[in-house]
């Protein structure tokens, strides 16, 4: 127990700081606003803050697009703002993780600017350039290199007028994709890294960090509809990324102190994957987000063609990254970020039972093995936004894929407005519910993205001012991670994997048991679990202990989970 590292231990909240707090009335959070709220994060007691970007940045993706590493854009502030947030964090107690987003550069980074400036341009390699494809003119459908889809709709190639030859962006034009291949861009890139930890920060959230390394054979990928492929067997987890996270840990984190974080977001990353990428004796991450339960409610559609969760599914993939992890490797465990839904819109009840079903998914994801992120707003039980219409959203993945779907009149805007409503990104990124006033507290100016007009009752004041809100829930469930080391390392145990309705699972350590039950339905549930029979709360979301009976019966009431030690 005592050599395990201190992150098994933590709790990291995310900052997403264009809607997190807004100091200066220009409606976009920004540095001075989080600075001015870092007393929330420790009366609820995170360990860690990882801060989205803050960098210069042209915002096409809202600050994924980096023109400059080593700065912070304007209109979030200064380097001696970011100095000073760290310094607030690190007299608390708290650390600050960094994201770090090298499979792509902005088109405005001038290694990209000098890259397209000729096909003889020094930095030509740092980026991947292809002619048109064999025996076709630049610019003609289906010259692109490859027929691979971006992430947000439409052809993964730009094509270059002035050399009339593409360049690859698995995201948004303006995010070409690096070429890791090239050892001058990842030398570039370390020494940028040891440039922030040298400034005192304390690790880094890797964006698709599992993306860098491509097949250079860069084979089409099987279509599947329309003209575009899928190309992720050609970037994911690619051929050298083994190769490029152990140089990456030698070259930037190898001896440096061990209060450092590092998390790797890996879309399509396997479990088995995990295993190699979290395995302490290979030193390449300490953890990765992985995105199997944040994909089961997805139709053949896509994201935005819906389905309905079946609990079965999400137990039979928590249930494997658990085991497949217990022996080697961490587990990372979230429900939302920047890029999900809100947890209590998507697989709980946000109206009649929202403060019940939001501390009942915060507990069960809580008791898992592996370190919790909270998402601004996810202490609070925030929900999704109410948009109107198709114009109020700003994402660019969300107008993408309108964009797309209009253009082949793949659904109708009402369709397409029902698919957004539950799944856009900007369902995450509505303003900080800080207070009841006009914009939340968020700012005195106009904000960015309209406030949520259920702020009047949920937002901060009132949950602090509430020892029965999620706020006070979630405290507990991090208290409870840093006085129980059974929370901390216990070894799980899935109960009832059929069951359609409740979670139930327990934690072992040194002959000392924790049961956990969660009712993930609207209506009471009747189960037997032996182990209930005898047990003693420790923390529940009801005011009274529904204890289990001697047969270890227990009714749940709607939405309701219960932590008990077993006897
Ligand atoms: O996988 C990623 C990567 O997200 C990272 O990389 C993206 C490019 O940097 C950026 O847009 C995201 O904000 C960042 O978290 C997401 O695009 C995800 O597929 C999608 O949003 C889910 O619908």
């Amino acid at each position: 127990v005592e050599d395990a590292p201190w992150w098994t231990r933590a709790v990291v909240y995310q900052v997403y700081p264009r809607s997190f707090a807004d100091s200066d009335g220009d409606g976009v959070g920004d540095l001075r606003g989080v600075l001015d709220h870092v007393d929330h994060l420790s009366a609820l007691g995170v360990d860690v803050v990882w801060l989205s970007p803050i960098y210069p940045s042209p915002q096409d993706d809202n600050g994924y697009d980096i023109s400059d590493y080593q700065d912070v854009d304007p209109s979030f502030g200064t380097l001696a703002d970011l100095d000073a947030l760290l310094a607030a964090l690190h007299e608390r107690g708290m650390r600050l993780v960094m994201d770090l987003v090298v499979n792509h550069t902005s088109d405005e980074h001038p290694w990209f600017v000098e890259s397209r400036a000729s096909t003889e341009s020094p930095k030509r390699d740092w980026y991947w350039w292809r002619p048109p494809r064999h025996g076709m003119a630049p610019g003609q459908p289906g010259a692109e290199p490859t027929n691979w889809r971006s992430f947000f709709s439409g052809p993964a190639w730009e094509l270059d007028e002035s050399t009339g030859e593409y360049y690859l962006h698995l995201f948004s034009r303006k995010q070409p994709d690096l070429n890791w291949e090239n050892p001058e861009v990842r030398h570039a890139v370390y020494a940028m890294m040891r440039w922030w930890l040298d400034r005192g920060v304390d690790g880094f959230r890797m964006d698709v960090i599992n993306l860098v390394s491509k097949d250079p054979a860069l084979p089409d990928g099987p279509v599947r509809d329309g003209v575009l492929g899928d190309g992720s067997a050609a970037y994911t987890n690619g051929p050298r990324i083994h190769e490029f996270l152990a140089e990456m840990h030698r070259e930037v984190f190898a001896g440096r102190p061990d209060r450092l974080l590092t998390v790797g977001e890996m879309p399509g990353v396997t479990v088995e994957h995990a295993r190699l990428f979290t395995d302490p004796a290979r030193a390449e991450v300490d953890m990765v987000f992985q995105f199997e339960h944040v994909g089961l409610d997805h139709g053949p559609g896509g994201k935005f063609d819906v389905r309905r969760l079946r609990l079965r599914d999400l137990k039979a993939s928590f249930g494997r990254w658990q085991a497949e992890l217990a022996d080697v490797g961490w587990n990372s465990l979230y429900w939302n970020n920047h890029d999900q839904p809100r947890i209590v819109s998507r697989f709980g009840d946000d109206g009649a039972y929202r403060r019940e079903s939001a501390t009942m998914l915060g507990t069960v994801l809580h008791l898992h093995r592996g370190t919790p992120y909270v998402y601004q707003g996810e202490e609070l039980g925030m929900t999704n936004a109410r948009f109107d219409s198709l114009d109020d959203y700003r994402d660019i993945e969300s107008l993408r894929h309108v964009a797309e779907a209009r253009a082949h009149g793949h659904a109708t805007d009402d369709e397409l407005l029902d698919g957004l409503a539950a799944m856009s990104r900007d369902n995450a990124r509505t303003p900080m519910q800080w207070d009841a006033t006009e914009h939340a507290g968020f700012t005195t100016g106009t904000p960015w993205l309209p406030v949520h007009p259920n702020h009047v009752e949920v937002n901060a004041a009132a949950a602090r001012a509430d020892d029965r809100s999620v706020f006070h829930h979630y405290r507990r469930l991090i208290e409870l991670r840093h006085t129980d080391p059974v929370v901390a390392l216990g070894d799980f145990t899935m109960l009832l994997p059929d069951h359609e309705h409740v979670y139930a699972f327990t934690r072992s350590l040194d002959g000392d048991t924790l049961l956990v039950l969660g009712n993930f339905s609207g209506d009471e549930q009747d189960v037997a679990v032996d182990a209930g029979a005898g047990s003693t709360l420790v923390l529940g979301n009801y005011d009274d202990d529904a204890a289990p009976d001697a047969d270890g019966r227990v009714r749940l009431r709607p939405w309701e989970s219960q932590v008990r030690r077993v006897a």
